[in-house]
């Protein structure tokens, strides 16, 4: 090994000393969270192997198909919330979880309550699984009292109330992009090791970018400002160059690409679906706390998306999250609207 790779090796950051140096700063705290998020990650590693086996499904049994021992297997989604349902619960740290596979949210019995409330989007961008591409787990953290009884109250609480929020992205190599509200940190598994090592360091999104991402099947239905604004992107009126279109159709992996490349994601309302399609909870709020923290925003067309009060666990909100001059271009052109 060269004097750079023995350099190197030295300065190995894994996930779990990262999160002990942060919890070595808050003398009051206790470990809880250190546990909570290394079942989290032990979930992604869990999810990872059985998206990588996902190809394979017809020859050993994953996804639906019967496998060798002549036993149904489950399908990919249905199998990422029981293990992070299982991963949960068994740290001992969490009261209630929000599935966006489960209609009711759970409420952990009482001799394994934790403090801790995880809403949770097992699998984003299920839609892809079955052509390889990149897809990816979302979660979001609250912090309960100790003292009182959890109910549904606790998670129906604004984005900006989470304590964390992140995701771990399955694409050509496994991603773990984390924040406890203190910027943004991005891990990659090292699947010799076993171990997701801080490969990008306090990630800042660019002040604007020259990407846009949206589903632009759905233009007929847009409202007037997407509208205008996805035109924007194409025919700048201030003489720049167009943006350029990216969409792949999975949450995680076109917010990841934004996150570090800059340019925005939007996923507007339709007259369709006048509440977009992406669900508060576990899409719209963890991404917004991540862009914000990494110094993007997030704007729902009529104000910041952390802000709001989810009524209903699976509600949903329209989303236009990225870099900040890109969604100020945005909520200028719906504040115009307002004043017709
Ligand atoms: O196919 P559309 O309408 O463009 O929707 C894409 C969006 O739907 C989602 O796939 C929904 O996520 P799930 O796969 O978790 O249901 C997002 O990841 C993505 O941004
Ligand atoms: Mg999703
Ligand atoms: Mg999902």
């Amino acid at each position: 090994m060269d004097h750079a790779a023995e350099a190197n090796r030295t300065d190995l950051m894994t996930i779990t000393r990262f999160v002990l140096n942060e919890q070595s700063r808050h003398p009051e705290s206790r470990g809880d969270f250190t546990i909570l998020l290394s079942n989290i990650v032990l979930g992604c590693k869990f999810v990872c192997t059985a998206v990588n086996k996902a190809g394979l499904a017809k020859l050993i049994g994953l996804a639906g198909e019967t496998n060798v021992q002549g036993e149904e297997q489950k399908k990919l989604d249905v199998l990422s919330n029981d293990v992070f349902v299982k991963a949960l619960i068994s740290s001992g740290r969490t009261c209630i979880l929000v599935s966006e596979e489960d209609e009711q949210a759970t409420f952990v019995e009482p001799s394994k309550r934790g403090r801790y409330a995880v809403v949770f989007d097992p699998l984003d961008g299920s839609s892809n699984i079955d052509c390889g591409v990149s897809i990816g787990t979302i979660f979001g953290i609250y912090m309960v009292k100790d003292s009182i009884e959890p109910t549904l109250d606790e998670v129906l609480q604004p984005g900006k109330n989470m304590v964390a929020a992140g995701y771990c992205m399955y694409g050509s190599s496994c991603t773990f992009v984390l924040s406890t509200g203190a910027g943004v940190n991005g891990f990659t598994l090292d699947p010799s090791l076993g171990e997701f090592i801080l490969t990008h360091p306090d990630i800042k999104i660019p002040k604007k970018g020259k990407i846009y991402s949206v589903n632009e099947g759905n233009a007929k239905n847009w409202d007037g400002p997407t509208a205008k604004y996805v035109e924007r992107c194409k025919f700048p009126k201030d003489g720049s160059s167009p943006k350029s279109l990216r969409y792949i159709g999975s949450m995680v992996a076109d917010v990841h690409r934004t996150l570090l490349y800059g340019g925005i994601f939007l996923y507007p309302a339709d007259k369709k679906s006048p509440n977009g399609k992406l669900r508060v909870l576990y899409e719209v709020f963890p991404m917004s706390f991540l862009m914000e923290q990494a110094g993007g925003q997030a704007f729902t067309g009529k104000q910041r998306a952390l802000d709001l009060v989810p009524k209903d666990i699976h509600e949903r909100s329209p989303i236009f999250l990225g870099s900040y001059e890109d969604v100020e271009e945005v909520k200028a052109l719906y504040a115009a609207e307002d004043k017709k």
